[in-house]
């Protein structure tokens, strides 16, 4: 067979690693595909740059475009929207099959490209765009293609992973461990996008977009980032036996008059240490993916770095390429569904509450009628005196409830912060997971 033409756009952490597996795994990649893959070029930003051994210079190019016209298969390792968007939507104009990992690009403009593969009659894969190496976009598609998912959650971010794994195991705080993942490489020099949750809340649209046959934009995603987690909480976490880590939920809801919804939301939250998300270290990622009839399913890896993540751009690689050698296609958008989003408010989750309170008679009292005037249950109260020379006592009192809707729990914490005898209220973190 004639050898199929690869270009690839970008050569950066990821990039460099895809050119170096397609030199070295060349004869096996050719038997696995049922034609050789060519790589034609590399899109480069500069020339000059020293890209090392791995990199034939002969391949670099700055023209982008000519290189893609020239392509039966793109694989587009840029990141970002611009030019992105325009490159890949010129290949599968094209007729090329397109492998990205930019899951920026997908959360945020996935349907034009979509219909763009669709009309192109190409593919566009991106198993790599969520959690790195780990095989989980493929089995949501396909392994559970016969399966109705109920809910996906998970640690879909290294960088605040390892962030708040230093927070709790190394007592580092937030700007300390920060520090320590930008001089690890897993955070970049601007970790924004990681630290304000933008990165996991794209990730969780892509997810649930797959598992619920819904389109989910990034926009939709309920988007909470770890700034505000404070040493604080990581302590009041490891108090009542928990850790705090960013996750990623995407839910089916069902209303009372069985009406079906989506509700997707990115957050930090404590989970009992006894569950498996938290004893996920380091920047690793692991998801949980609930199905009907399979139960529970648990993805576990390394969802970051340049080689895990190229093996996920390569393993797309050899499917689109075999799907291209046989004439046929894989499944493209599947949106049928299209179940309404539910708004935050409805979300029926826990609450851990911190706060300081006047240390007299009747206090316990006085929080707990505001709780139960809610309709919010309580599940544990803890309260420690603070030590204090001057003034009226002092004492630290922490709620955990049972689950309650958002709404009502958020209304909750209002009126207790309006209370005379809440000093403050030091902290509210949901708690999701059960032990
Ligand atoms: N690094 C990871 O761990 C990881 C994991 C999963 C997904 N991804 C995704 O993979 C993609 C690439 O990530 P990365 O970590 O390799 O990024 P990177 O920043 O290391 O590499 C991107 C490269 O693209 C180059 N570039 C920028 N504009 C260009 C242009 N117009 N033409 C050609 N090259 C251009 C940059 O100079 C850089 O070398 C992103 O979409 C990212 O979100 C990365
Ligand atoms: N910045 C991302 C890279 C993988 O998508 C992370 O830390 O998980
Ligand atoms: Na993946």
């Amino acid at each position: 067979m004639d050898p199929l033409k690869v270009a690839l756009l970008g050569c950066g952490s990821v990039g460099t690693q895809v050119a170096r597996l397609l030199s070295t795994h060349a004869e096996e990649l050719a038997q696995r595909v049922g034609a050789p893959l060519e790589l034609t070029g590399i899109a480069v930003r500069t020339l000059e740059a020293d890209r090392g051994p791995d990199i034939d210079p002969s391949l670099l190019t700055t023209d982008a475009p000519e290189l893609v016209k020239r392509a039966d298969l793109v694989i587009e390792l840029i990141g970002g929207i611009e030019p992105a968007r325009t490159l890949i939507l010129q290949a599968l104009a094209g007729g090329a099959s397109v492998v990205t990992g930019n899951k920026a690009l997908l959360a945020e403009h996935g349907p034009q490209l979509y219909e763009a593969a669709e009309r192109g009659g190409v593919e566009l894969y991106y198993e790599a765009a969520v959690a790195g190496a780990i095989p989980l976009l493929r089995p949501i598609r396909e392994s559970l293609a016969g399966d109705r998912v109920r809910r996906v959650l998970g640690i879909v971010n290294g960088t605040t992973n390892y962030v708040l794994d230093k927070m709790d195991t190394a007592g580092l705080d937030f700007s300390a461990a920060v520090a320590q993942a930008q001089s690890l490489g897993y955070a970049e020099a601007d970790p924004t996008a990681d630290v304000e949750g933008y990165d996991a809340a794209a990730k969780a649209a892509i997810l649930a977009s797959l598992a619920f046959h819904t389109r989910v934009h990034a926009a939709d995603v309920h988007r909470e980032g770890i700034t505000q987690v404070s040493a604080g909480d990581v302590a009041s976490a490891k108090q009542i036996g928990a850790v705090v880590k960013l996750l990623a939920i995407c839910e089916r809801t069902v209303a009372a008059d069985g009406a079906e919804g989506v509700s997707v939301r990115v957050h930090p939250a404590m989970i009992p240490a006894s569950h498996p998300l938290a004893s996920v270290r380091g920047a690793f990622n692991a998801v949980f993916v609930e199905a009907e009839a399979a139960g529970e399913l648990m993805f576990y890896g390394q969802g970051a770095g340049g080689l895990p993540t190229a093996s996920a751009v390569l393993g797309d690689l050899v499917s689109a390429a075999r799907n291209r050698v046989g004439g046929s296609r894989g499944p493209g958008e599947s949106t049928y569904a299209q179940l309404p989003l539910r708004p935050m408010g409805e979300v029926i989750t826990r609450y851990h509450i911190s706060l300081d309170v006047a240390d007299r008679p009747g206090v316990l009292a006085s929080v707990a009628k505001v709780i139960a005037e809610h309709g919010v249950s309580i599940e544990t109260v803890r309260q420690q005196q603070i030590e204090s020379e001057v003034g009226e006592g002092r004492a630290s009192l922490v709620v955990v409830t049972h689950a309650a809707t958002e709404a009502a729990l958020e209304a909750t914490v209002s009126a207790l912060a309006g209370l005379e005898i809440v000093t403050a209220v030091v902290g509210v973190m949901r708690v999701e997971g059960e032990d």
